[in-house]
């Protein structure tokens, strides 16, 4: 459904050029759920904008819905949807009659463009809204919107730029239901953007991470989390003792990646679980109280760290990782 083949695309602003995505390759088979995760200005919504014909790349190529990006973009932009952050509508027109002028915009009859917009109101659980001036609408709801409109020529292909930013917690969950049962009703393809490691999770079948304008890692979430070896577990000690903490669990078996910060140790293990008896035996014995104690299963988060060796959380703050030194 994608191919794309070192797309990139430099931007030059006031003398300074800035290489926002730099040559990615993109595969994308059909019917797949593929998340594009990477934190704020990573090249997400640029390589986005390029795939959907909205941005001509620098460089590179990509057949997208069979349909060649450079030589026919016309016949591209025929056969995907786009829904992009914060797509705009008519304040002042229904919900229905706003689908209807997207129909009609995309050259269908009245009638059909009603039929249509009565149809995707069914789909995207709009029925009691149809009647309401979209300026009126919840975010939640207003993103449904978006997805009916860019659903309304029945593309194959759909692209999302971050769908649930904004969201609280039980619209976002919503939208995801909405999103798979586009893919298990009509077998459409969809590629999203997102900076949220537990929408990309539980979301996709498929994930690119992107750092930089490169893609750094591609696997299911599975995987991912599969190359980051054994669980994290963080331990609380007083400021004083978190170097001799950090030294007594780099001794244990299998420590590795034990790093400190103000008044923590975090290391990992294979098993979190079964080493704590161990790790607290030995504090103990050195005099060293533990104050708290978590483990955790590997995240994307991790694989975010592991690879680019920042958190995507501070990564999307743009800062560095200050308060981690390395001591094993
Ligand atoms: N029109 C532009 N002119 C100059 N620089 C740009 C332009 N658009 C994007 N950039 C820069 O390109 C880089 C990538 O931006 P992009 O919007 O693709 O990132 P993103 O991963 O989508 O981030 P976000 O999650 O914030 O949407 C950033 O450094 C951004 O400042």
């Amino acid at each position: 459904m994608i191919k794309a083949r070192g797309l990139a695309r430099t931007f030059t602003a006031r003398g300074h050029s800035v290489e926002a995505v730099k040559g990615v390759d993109i595969d994308v088979a059909e019917g797949e759920l593929v998340g594009f995760l990477g934190p704020n200005g990573a090249g997400k919504t640029t390589t986005l904008r390029m795939l959907t014909t909205l941005l001509r790349p620098t460089a590179g190529e990509a057949q997208v819905a069979g349909r060649d990006l450079l030589a026919d973009p016309v016949g591209v932009r025929r056969q995907i949807g786009y829904v992009a952050q914060g797509g705009g509508v008519t304040p002042e027109l229904k919900v229905l009659e706003e689908i209807e002028l997207q129909g009609r915009l995309y050259g269908m009859s009245k009638a059909d463009a009603h039929s249509r917009g009565r149809d995707l109101i069914a789909q995207l659980d709009l029925e009691n809204l149809d009647q309401r001036l979209t300026k009126t609408l919840s975010g939640g709801q207003r993103r449904r919107l978006d997805i009916a409109l860019s659903l309304i020529h029945d593309p194959k292909l759909i692209f999302f730029d971050e769908p649930t930013t904004g969201l609280d917690p039980q619209s976002r969950a919503n939208l995801w239901e909405h999103i798979r049962r586009l893919r298990a009703d009509h077998g459409v393809t969809l590629f999203l953007t997102t900076h949220y490691l537990d929408e990309a999770d539980s979301l996709c079948d498929r994930i690119l991470v992107i750092d930089n304008g490169r893609i750094v890692a591609e696997g299911s979430p599975d995987s991912l989390k599969a190359r980051v070896s054994g669980d994290g577990v963080t331990i609380g000690v007083a400021p004083e003792f978190v170097v001799a903490a950090a030294e007594v669990a780099g001794r244990l078996d299998g420590a590795h990646e034990v790093t400190t910060g103000e008044g923590v140790v975090r290391f990992r293990v294979p098993r979190g679980d079964t080493v704590l008896p161990e790790l607290l035996r030995r504090l103990d014995a050195d005099g060293i109280a533990m104050t708290s104690m978590q483990v955790h299963r590997p995240t994307l988060d991790d694989v975010f760290l592991t690879l680019t060796g920042r958190s995507l959380r501070d990564a999307e703050q743009t800062q560095s990782h200050p308060e981690a030194a390395h001591v094993a």
